[in-house]
């Protein structure tokens, strides 16, 4: 649950963004405070028409300047509520737009732990529905809650001049409405709260059901999907009820109270007149007064829930923005004297956020231009390991360096350009093949982008119906899996870093496009190190050496013939990649066979001696 915090302390935290804009709020704050005082100069017209000219005999002229005059205070009032709204709108919606820009800028910049925990829809709904909810209020709620504050206490100063008695009998109906405020804000900011958050859950569901949309129809879970979204929207209906509920309560007590104050204070009003202790004017003038300060009143219920849910879009927003990344710059980067691509991991120790420690003590040298597979059983935590060099997540102790120096002391950037990645699961985005290739390394020329097509056999892309200009990812055209693992794997390798890591890239791909990679790779990998996570024999045959990951630490490294031969977890864990029995047989009998020939030698060597 997240920590509450008061009105002002959360408002407060808006100021930095909308400081640039205060000039503008202001002048739409004075539009709309003047807009108000010409409602409230009306009724003192109609009062100084009354008691002036109003009796048999006065003079017509009065009746009609003051009916000018009212017209006039009219149309100055109308006037300004459009200048409000020309000097605050503009505004409002830049500061929107800036405070989303740094949002989506702070969510780039945040760790992959930060996004492992929170959902996509939670985010899109602060980045969208929050925003705009805070929009709104700046460029009206908040400017009206000021203009209202202020109407009612000038306009209540008006009428304790007309009548103080009568101000009184008014007033007297605040102190119940106070009471209630303050129980109702309490009310509204949990209810509030609640509603945006359960928003944010249904954005979740909707973008994952429309991620997993052929899963759920192959699998025939449509309707338990519709059924598992009607349940959410119906919760959310429910709290969007009672927070409607606890809105018009409050506007029902604020509307009632001030009528009933009124009705008492005509009462009075008639017979203070009666005694000879008010004018006519003044009576009149006192309930015009009442009827400008009470719709302002009345108002304030929707004034209050958009100051509380302005609040709590705002405290959303910043408990993303507070959260700090923690895989940043060094103060001081080092860079290795010359990049040759060691890479080592010493003693390193990983786990994720929520669970156990998944590596530990994990100690690996990678030479220069070496290609080691990382092999272990499923769930092992291979993946894990590959990302602490890109430094997609942190170890938590020990290090992982390159030619020297830890990934930490690098800067961030620049670790970037020596570290490229392709993981098993393809993310593209929705440009064109070319951008999309081209992502680590945009300046690259149109032979690097060749070259990567080609090493990644990925020459369907000149096929495609605009070439390598043709749109894909989400809103463009739809690769096959083993396509998109191509392009990914082109980018990777377009990026020309100094350290490669793959994880399992090659797994969609048909055996003979597999080998026709591998071919290639292994010509363009001459000079690159290479940490590879195999799956699949073929794949494991493409590296130098082999190393075995085993409860969460590396417990055997060596050619892929000298672990089959010495290491019975390894032979296990071959037997079970994909096709790995029937190969597994093969290299076992080819082995024996060569222990077998070798014992020959020996024993025909001995017997010569
Ligand atoms: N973001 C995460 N948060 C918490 N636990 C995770 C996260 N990602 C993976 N895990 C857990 O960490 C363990 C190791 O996962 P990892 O993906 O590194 O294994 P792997 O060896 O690559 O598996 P596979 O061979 O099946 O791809 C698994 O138990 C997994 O459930």
């Amino acid at each position: 649950m997240a920590k509450q915090t008061s009105f002002f302390t959360s408002v407060k935290r808006l100021y930095p963004h909308v400081k640039p804009i205060l000039p503008r709020l202001f002048m739409g704050l004075v539009s709309a405070l003047l807009a108000s005082i010409m409602a409230l100069a009306i009724p003192q017209v109609l009062r100084v028409l009354i008691n002036g000219s109003l009796h048999p005999g006065g003079p017509t002229d009065a009746v009609w300047i003051s009916a000018v005059v009212v017209l006039a205070l009219g149309i100055a009032e109308a006037g300004l509520v459009a200048l409000r709204r020309q000097f605050v709108i503009n505004p409002a919606t830049t500061v929107e737009s800036r405070m989303r820009v740094s949002l989506y800028g702070h969510l780039q910049d945040l760790t992959v732990s930060f996004h492992d925990r929170w959902g996509s829809g939670q985010l899109l709904s602060r980045a969208m529905t929050d925003l705009n909810f805070l929009r709104r209020w700046m460029a009206f709620g908040a400017i009206m809650l000021v203009v209202t504050t202020l109407t009612v206490v000038i306009g209540v100063a008006v009428m304790f001049a007309m009548s103080w008695q009568l101000a009184l009998i008014f007033l007297a109906a605040a102190v119940p409405i106070m009471v209630y405020s303050f129980r109702f804000r309490r009310r509204f900011s949990l209810v509030t709260r609640l509603s945006q958050d359960q928003a944010g859950d249904l954005a979740t569901t909707v973008e994952e059901s429309v991620h997993g949309i052929r899963v759920l129809k192959a699998f025939g879970r449509s309707r338990e999907a519709l059924e598992n979204f009607n349940e959410q929207a119906e919760e959310l209906r429910q709290t969007e009820i009672a927070k409607a509920k606890h809105q018009a309560t409050f506007t029902l007590v604020v509307t009632l109270l001030p009528e009933l104050a009124l009705g008492v204070g005509l009462v009075a009003g008639v017979l203070l007149v009666s005694m000879g202790q008010l004018s006519i004017g003044s009576l009149v003038a006192f309930f015009g007064t009442a009827a400008v300060v009470a719709a302002p009143v009345e108002f304030s219920g929707t004034l209050l829930a958009m100051a509380l849910t302005a609040k709590t879009a705002l405290d959303r927003h910043f408990e993303v923005m507070d959260t700090p990344n923690t895989i940043t710059s060094p103060a001081n980067p080092r860079t290795p004297k010359e990049l040759r691509g060691a890479l080592s991991f010493k003693a390193a120790g990983f786990g994720f956020d929520d669970g156990a420690r998944l590596l530990h003590d994990v100690t690996l040298d990678i030479r220069p231009g070496e290609t080691m597979a990382l092999v272990g059983i499923t769930g092992s935590g291979k993946s894990a390991l590959l990302q602490l060099v890109p430094r997609l997540y942190d170890v938590s102790e020990g290090s992982v360096t390159i030619d020297g120096v830890d990934v930490r002391d690098f800067s961030v950037e620049q670790l970037k350009t020596v570290v490229a990645v392709a993981f098993e699961d393809t993310t593209l985005f929705s440009s064109s093949v070319r951008d999309n290739v081209l992502l680590g390394a945009p300046d690259a020329s149109e032979e690097a982008l060749e070259e990567a097509l080609d090493v990644a056999q990925a020459h369907f892309a000149y096929s495609l119906p605009d070439g390598v200009g043709t749109l894909i990812g989400e809103e463009g055209l739809s690769l096959s899996g083993g396509q998109r693992q191509r392009i990914a794997l082109a980018r990777a390798i377009a990026a020309k870093p100094k350290v490669l890591v793959l994880d399992d890239p090659l797994s969609a791909l048909d055996v003979n496009t597999e080998e026709l990679v591998e071919a290639r790779l292994r010509e363009v990998l001459r000079d690159t190190t290479t940490l590879i996570v195999a799956h699949r024999p073929s794949t494991v045959a493409l590296a130098d050496r082999v190393a075995l990951l085993e409860n969460g630490s590396i417990t055997a490294v060596g050619t892929h013939t000298e672990l089959l031969a010495n290491n019975a977890h390894y032979r296990y864990v071959i037997a079970s990649l994909d096709s790995g029995p029937k190969d597994l047989d093969l290299e076992l009998d080819e082995l024996e066979h060569e222990l077998d020939s070798e014992q020959h030698m020996d024993q025909a060597g001995e017997g010569r001696r």
